[in-house]
Parts: structure tokens; sequence; C-alpha cells
């Protein structure tokens, strides 16, 4: 790859009139987003460069235009690396027939006649393809693909890699793959090959990762804002199970049942029932997710996006290279497991520009569901430390009752912006709180909960409710049997209710104070405890030092599951 700079935002490069002339013949396209010139500039030029551009925003583009400019230095073929086998049937399908740009993909499940044609095709000496789409695994474990790829390199035919969904490299991202992660090998055998690497969702950390794990340090970085100005973000009590059902209901009803959107679970079990039950109530919908076999995935995937169904329930595997430009809504029906997720989630919304609603239902206890896969082990490969922090950061967001909602999500992603920006299109900036009380609580409150625990005899198997009820002074039988009412700090909030005793203990965990853990308890039944995260004795060194510790948070006594924000939304 090269070192050279050029101007990226320029039209009069040897090759802009081939660029002008593809956008215009092969795209039917007017003009470039934001970043795809540069995008296409900087490549062309040889150079490696990172992509981050939110959801819809056109990434395909940048590496898709390029592959077609065959006259110049890097010519030849394009190999986008790509994590998702539908994603690659989606995006090839769409070149050959409605773009006539030859393009194919390499994966685990085509014939082997139709590898040989391919790999005869890289081996020749005017290769006929020029998009490739692999897996990261085919590159790490076919040494046919390989020996193709030197030869395409040594003979000066290898344009590009690609490497879309960069996030999936980082630990931090939302969706870290650990194949993703051995890419960096691509930078040290292919010294002069430029890389492009794409994603939507980003923090300074995952771009960091991303960019040290490929080696382009160096490399150019276009970056735009995260803000979408059409999508309106809503977070609701989720309330009793009835309550939120019907909510979810008369939500979609009032934007009309043939209304397209995308409901995400978090359980397979949830996703079939939730469907059944919405298809009853006259809103069709079918359901999605990773237990079902691949073929039945895709025929869902593609039926939902021809429009005959306009409601899918889905579980996160539902996801990435969902190209449907009219989903007037997203809904979680419950609190995704991070902000990263929920951004990448709520992208897949109005991709047409046009308003839509990005709605989710929250309880705290939604967090048990996430530290249970954590524990497990079975989500993904992080530390639990990395996705504690993303799970308290997305509580953060869904706990918080007056800063706008937009702000919240682009600071999480390193954007200071007014709320001015949000024009109310947040639940918060629409309808602000009207009996927000703050509560304030003494650093002698804070300790007399720390006490409790501390002192308890039986700590271990302290639930975040029970511990509510001790604060209280409760007297239920849980409680007294264990002789838990007889500890020190025991009833000390009385005064306070239930709601407010519990926001405090999950400010407490928020702030690194608490935690919980997830125990396997009796017959392998799994039950999420308390435990003093701080030692007691942390706490106390901190008050001599005259820090006094105190937490106060907002609650809005006036909130009502019946007084929601509806808003403005285009059902054409
Ligand atoms: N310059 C442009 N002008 C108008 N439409 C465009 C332009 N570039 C891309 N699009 C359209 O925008 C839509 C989204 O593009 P694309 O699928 O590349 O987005 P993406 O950034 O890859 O999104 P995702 O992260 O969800 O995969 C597509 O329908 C595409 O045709």
């Amino acid at each position: 790859m090269t070192t050279n700079r050029i101007n990226l935002s320029e039209q009069n490069h040897p090759w802009s009139r081939d660029v002008t002339k593809a956008l215009q013949q092969s795209f039917r396209l007017t003009q470039f987003r934001t970043n795809q010139l540069e995008a296409i500039n900087a490549t062309l030029s040889g150079r490696d460069v990172f992509v981050l551009m939110p959801t819809g925003g056109g990434k395909s583009l940048c590496y898709q235009l390029p592959s077609i400019i065959q006259r110049y230095e890097h010519r030849g073929v394009t190999i986008v690396i790509s994590p998702l086998l539908s994603l690659m049937h989606d995006q090839v399908a769409q070149l050959v027939k409605s773009r006539g740009i030859p393009a194919t993909f390499l994966n685990g499940e085509i014939s082997a006649s139709q590898r040989q044609w391919i790999m005869n095709d890289l081996n020749s000496s005017k290769p006929s393809m020029n998009l490739l789409y692999i897996t990261p695994e085919q590159l790490q474990s076919s040494t046919s693909l390989n020996s193709a790829l030197s030869s395409l390199a040594q003979r000066q035919l290898l344009a590009r890699f690609v490497i879309d969904e960069a996030h999936c490299i980082s630990q931090w991202g939302h969706d870290f793959r650990p194949v993703y992660s051995k890419l960096g090998f691509l930078r040290s055998r292919y010294h002069n090959v430029p890389l492009m690497a794409l994603t939507a969702t980003a923090t300074q950390i995952v771009q960091r990762d991303i960019i040290a794990v490929l080696k382009i340090q160096g490399c150019e970085i276009l970056k735009q804002s995260f803000h979408r100005k059409n999508l309106t973000y809503q977070v609701i009590d989720k309330g009793s199970k009835k309550q939120h059902m019907d909510d979810m209901k008369d939500f979609i009803t009032s934007l009309g049942s043939s209304t397209v959107g995308i409901i995400y679970c978090l359980t397979t079990k949830q996703c079939e029932t939730l469907a059944k039950e919405l298809t009853a109530s006259g809103i069709k919908s079918d359901y999605y997710h990773g237990d079902l076999d691949m073929n039945t995935r895709l025929r869902k995937q593609q039926a939902w996006q021809r429009g005959e169904f306009p409601v899918m329930v889905a579980t996160i595997a539902f996801g990435m290279g969902i190209d449907k430009a009219d989903v007037r809504f997203v809904v979680h029906e419950s609190m995704p497991a991070s902000l990263e997720g929920y951004y990448q989630e709520t992208g897949r919304a109005g991709r047409d520009g046009k308003p839509a609603v990005c709605r989710m239902y929250y309880s705290y206890s939604d967090t048990h569901f996430h530290r249970t896969m954590m524990t497990k082990g079975s989500s993904q490969r992080k530390t639990v430390k990395q996705q504690c922090e993303q799970l308290h950061a997305m509580v953060n967001y869904c706990e918080d009752q007056t800063e706008c909602r937009r702000c919240l999500l682009l600071a999480y992603f390193g954007e200071q912006v007014s709320s001015n920006l949000c024009q109310k299109q947040c639940d918060h900036c629409s309808s602000p709180a009207t009996g927000l009380t703050m509560h304030t609580f003494t650093s002698d409150e804070i300790k007399s909960v720390v006490t409790l625990l501390e002192f308890s005899s039986d700590g271990n198997s302290i639930t975040l409710l029970q511990l509510v009820d001790m604060c209280r002074g409760m007297k239920n039988k849980a409680i007294t049997e264990k002789g838990l009412n007889r500890l020190n700090g025991y009833g000390k909030l009385a005064h306070f209710d239930k709601r407010t005793v519990e926001r405090l203990l999950v400010q407490l965990i928020l702030k690194g104070i608490l935690d919980e853990r997830v125990t396997g308890g009796k017959y392998s039944h799994i039950y999420i405890r308390v435990i003093l995260f701080i030692a007691f004795s942390l706490l106390k060194k901190k008050n001599r030092r005259g820090k006094q510790l105190m937490i106060f948070f907002f609650i809005d006594s006036n909130y009502r599951l019946d007084q929601r924000y509806q808003p403005p939304i285009n059902k054409s």
C-alpha cells in the first residue's frame, strides 16, 4: 500500500471520470453520500482506509464501485471478507443481476465444481470476476485460496482487501468473532495490497483495535456522525407482562398493522411466542433466530424483504446485511446487552430517510438474562469485565430520567452534541418528565446498605429484591427465617418506597460499589446475588479523606404507562 496522500474529496484524479461514469451507469446514482468519494479515492490511490459510517450510510458502494475501475494501478480482483453467508448471497445477487458486475462468493456451502471454477478464474491470466466475497474461515483454512491470492498479488491483480463489518475484529465490538482477529496477517503477507475496513459501530476503543489488529496505522480514517435525524428514540418501563404486551400491540397498531418493523427479543422462545401472539392479534409476523437452519432463515428473511409479512420478530441473529429501506420501527422487547448492539439494531430503521421509531422496553431485571449469558460464556468471547462495562452503560442509558436520549447515545460514541439536534425526537425531549423528584442519599445511608451486606451471615445469597426489602425493614419469611432482620443497617431506609430503594441499589451497582453475580444454586438453578464490590474499609477511607460519597438520581413520580409519546410517523 502507498503512503502518498492525495486530496480525497477532489474529482481531478486520473480515475475520476471513470468513477463518475460508474456511479451513474452501473449504480444509477447521481451523487455520493458523505465520505463515499473519499473512501473510493483513497483505495484507488492505494491507501489503506478505515470507514465508519452509520447503518444504511452506503458502505457497500465504497468498495463495489472501485472494484469496477480497472484501468489504473490498483486493479484486478477485490476480495471482500464478510462474516455472513446471507449477506454475501444478497450482495452478489444484486451486483450480478442489477448492476451486471462480475462477482461471486466462496464459502463452505458451494459445490466442488463452483469452487473449481472460481480457483481457475483466480489463477487465469485475466480473471473475469471483479469481486470475490469470502468468509474469514475460508481465508484461514483454504490453502488453494491462499496460493491463488498470492499468485494474484505477485501478478498485481489483487486490487484490495475489504474487511466488512470490521467491528467483529475487536473484543470490544458487539459481535466479536475470534477468526476476524487473525486478519492481521493480510498486511504482513500482502504489503502492497490496500486494505479497506468498514463498520457501522465503533467506539474509540473498537476503532483503535481494528486499526491495530489489521496493522493499518497511518490509514485514512473516514468517520461521520452517528446522528440519525429521522430516528426517534424511546425507552419505556416494561410494567406488568400484560401492560408490556398491550403496549407493544397498541404501538404497532397505531402505526398501521401493515407497517414494516422488527422486534428484537432476547430468546428464541420469546420470538416464537410473540410472533404467534401478534399474528393472532392481526399483526402479521414471523420469527427468526439462530436455531433455525440456514435455508429457513434465508427464506424468512427474503419473504420479509419482499413484503410478504410486515413484522419480523427476531433475536440478534437477524442482523447484518438487512437492506430494507422502509422499516418504520425497531422495537426492543427487552434491553439489549450493549449500546453498540442497540445502535446497530436501531440503525435498521428508516434507511430511506423517512421517520422511524426505536422503542425499547426496559426493566432492570433484563440484566439477569445478560449476566447469565456472560457467565455461561455463550454470548461472545469477551472478558466478563468488558461485557459488564457494556451492560452497565446500557443500563445507565435506560435508567436516565432527564437527558436527551440522542445526546446520551452519541456521547457514548464520543460525540458531544446539543439536545437541539434532537428536534424533540426522543421521549425525554418530546415530553419532559413532569414529576421529577431528586433523591439524594448520604454517605451514611449508603453505608447502611453496605453494612447490611457485609454483616449478613449469609450475604452470598441475597438477591437485589431481598436487599431492597431488608433496607426497607420488611418482615417477610425469607428475611425473618434467616434472621436478616437483626442485622446492622436493617430498616435504615424504611422511609423510602420500594422503587426508590431499588433505584438506589441499581445506582450502587452502576457505580461499582455493589455487583451482581450469577450463582449456581441447588438443582443447578441460576440466580443472581448481590455482592459487595468495594470493600467496606475502602468506603470508610474515602470518608476519612473528606470525600463524602453521595448518590443522587431522579425519579419521575408522574410516569404513567399510558402517557407515552407517540411520534409523528409517515405511514406511507
Ligand atoms: N450515493 C448514494 N445515493 C443514494 N443511495 C445510496 C447511495 N449510496 C448507497 N445508497 C443506498 O443506500 C442503501 C444502504 O446502502 P448499504 O447497504 O451500502 O449501506 P451500509 O452502510 O452497508 O449499511 P449496513 O451497515 O446496514 O450494512 C442502499 O439501498 C444503497 O443503494
